[in-house]
C-alpha cells in the first residue's frame, strides 16, 4: 500500500541544513495499523507529512495506493490526497463551524452535492459515536469528541490512508484509549492502512501489529510488535520497551528487595502468548525444592497476543535453583538471573 524509496528530507536553515529524515526506506502492507515511534525531533512528523506531500522529500520516491507521489500534477495531487485522510495531535478543526459542518468541509471541497454530503455526514458521525451532537461547536466538546470530529472528517472521502500525527498525545489516558479502540474498529470495518506515530509505547502495544523506531532521521529497528517486544535489539528501542515491561515503580521496588541482601537468586521471567496464561509458578513449586517469592510482575495485552515479565526470588540449594530455571527456560520462557545472592 505504501512504498518509500531512500527518503531524504534537508530543511535548509540559517544555521546549516538539518537532515529531518535520512533516507528511510519502508513498506507498509493494505490493513496493516503501523507504528513509528521515537523521541523529540526524530523526524516521525516530517516524515508522515511527506506521505500526503505536506512536506515534499528532498530525495525519494513516495508510493501510496499504487501512485508516485512526487510525480503527480497539482491536480492529481490533490485527488491521490483524498485518499489519505489526516488527524492531528491539536485537532485543527475549524471552531467558527459545528461538528456537522467541520466533517461536511471536504466533502464540498469534492464537490459533492448537499443532499449526499448530508447523508455521508450523518453516516459518519454514527461511526465515530458522535450522535446528537451535530450541531455542537468544538469549543463546547472535549478533547477525545475534538479528535473523533478530526476522525470523522478524515473519512468523509473514503480514505484508503489514514494518518495520525501524535493523534492521542493531546489526551487522558482513558480517553486516549477509547480513541485508540475507534481506530481499531475503523480499521476492522473499513479495512484502511493506519500510519501513526507517537512517542508513547502503550500506544503501539495496544493497537499496532508493526514498529519502526526511529532515530535522528533513520529507522533503526523495525519488526511486528511482539517480536520488537521480545528481543529489542537497539538501545533506543529497549529504552522503549521498558516503558512497558519496566516501569519506574518496579525498578524500585526492585532495588528495594535486592538491597535487603535476600538469599537465593532473583529471575526475571519474560513471557509471550500463550506461554503468559499458563501457571507456570504453580508448576514450578509442585516440582521442585524451591521457595518462589513473587516481587513484582505486569502482563500487558498486546493486539495479538499477552507480554509480560516477572521478577521472582528463588530460594533453595542451588541445584534446585538451577533445575528450575532450566525448566522454565523449557517451556518458551525466557528466563535472565538478575543476582545471585
Ligand atoms: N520546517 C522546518 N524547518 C527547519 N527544521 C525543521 C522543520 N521541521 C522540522 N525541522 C527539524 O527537523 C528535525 C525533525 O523534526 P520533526 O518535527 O520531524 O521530529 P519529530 O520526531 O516529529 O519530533 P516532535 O514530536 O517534537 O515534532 C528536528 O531537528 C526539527 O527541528
Amino acid at each position: 500500500m505504501i512504498n518509500l524509496s531512500d527518503i531524504q528530507k534537508i530543511f535548509f536553515t540559517k544555521d546549516g541544513p538539518v537532515h529531518a529524515v535520512d533516507g528511510i526506506n519502508l513498506q507498509i502492507n493494505e490493513g496493516e495499523i503501523f507504528g513509528i515511534i521515537g523521541y523529540s525531533g526524530a523526524g516521525k512528523s516530517t516524515l508522515i507529512r511527506m506521505l500526503n506531500m505536506l512536506e515534499r522529500p528532498t530525495s525519494g520516491e513516495v508510493v501510496v495506493a499504487g501512485k508516485s507521489l512526487s510525480k503527480l500534477s497539482k491536480p492529481q495531487l490533490r485527488k491521490a490526497r483524498q485518499e489519505i485522510g489526516m488527524i492531528f495531535q491539536h485537532f485543527n478543526l475549524l471552531w467558527s463551524r459545528t461538528v456537522h459542518e467541520n466533517i461536511a468541509f471536504p466533502l464540498e471541497i469534492a464537490g459533492v452535492p448537499k443532499k449526499k454530503r448530508d447523508e455521508r455526514v450523518k453516516e459518519l458521525i454514527s461511526l465515530v459515536g458522535l450522535e446528537g451532537r451535530g450541531g455542537s461547536y468544538p469549543s463546547q466538546l472535549s478533547g477525545g469528541q475534538k479528535q473523533r470530529v478530526g476522525i470523522a472528517r478524515a473519512l468523509a472521502n473514503n480514505p484508503k490512508v489514514l494518518l495520525c500525527d501524535e493523534a492521542t498525545s493531546a489526551l487522558d489516558p482513558k480517553t486516549t484509549d477509547s480513541i485508540l479502540e475507534l481506530l481499531v474498529d475503523i480499521n476492522q470495518k473499513l479495512g484502511l492502512t493506519v500510519i501513526l506515530i507517537t512517542h508513547e509505547m502503550h500506544v503501539i502495544r495496544k493497537i499496532c501489529h508493526q514498529v519502526a523506531v526511529m532515530e535522528a532521521g533513520k529507522i533503526v529497528e523495525q519488526g511486528p510488535v511482539l517480536d520488537v517486544f521480545r528481543k529489542p535489539v537497539q538501545e533506543m528501542t529497549k529504552e522503549f520497551v521498558k516503558q512497558i515491561t519496566e516501569p519506574e515503580e518496579t525498578l524500585e521496588s526492585l532495588e528495594h528487595w535486592l538491597q535487603q541482601g535476600i538469599e537465593g537468586e532473583v529471575v526475571k521471567l519474560t513471557f509471550l502468548g500463550k506461554a503468559a496464561e499458563r501457571p507456570l509458578i504453580t508448576e514450578l513449586v509442585r516440582k521442585f525444592q524451591v521457595e518462589v517469592n513473587i516481587l513484582q510482575g505486569k502482563i500487558s495485552k498486546t493486539r495479538e497476543s499477552s507480554y509480560g515479565s516477572l521478577f521472582i526470588h528463588l530460594k533453595g540449594d542451588k541445584e534446585e535453583i538451577d533445575s528450575a530455571v532450566a525448566f522454565i527456560q523449557g517451556e518458551q520462557v525466557e528466563c535472565e538471573v538478575i543476582e545471585r545472592v
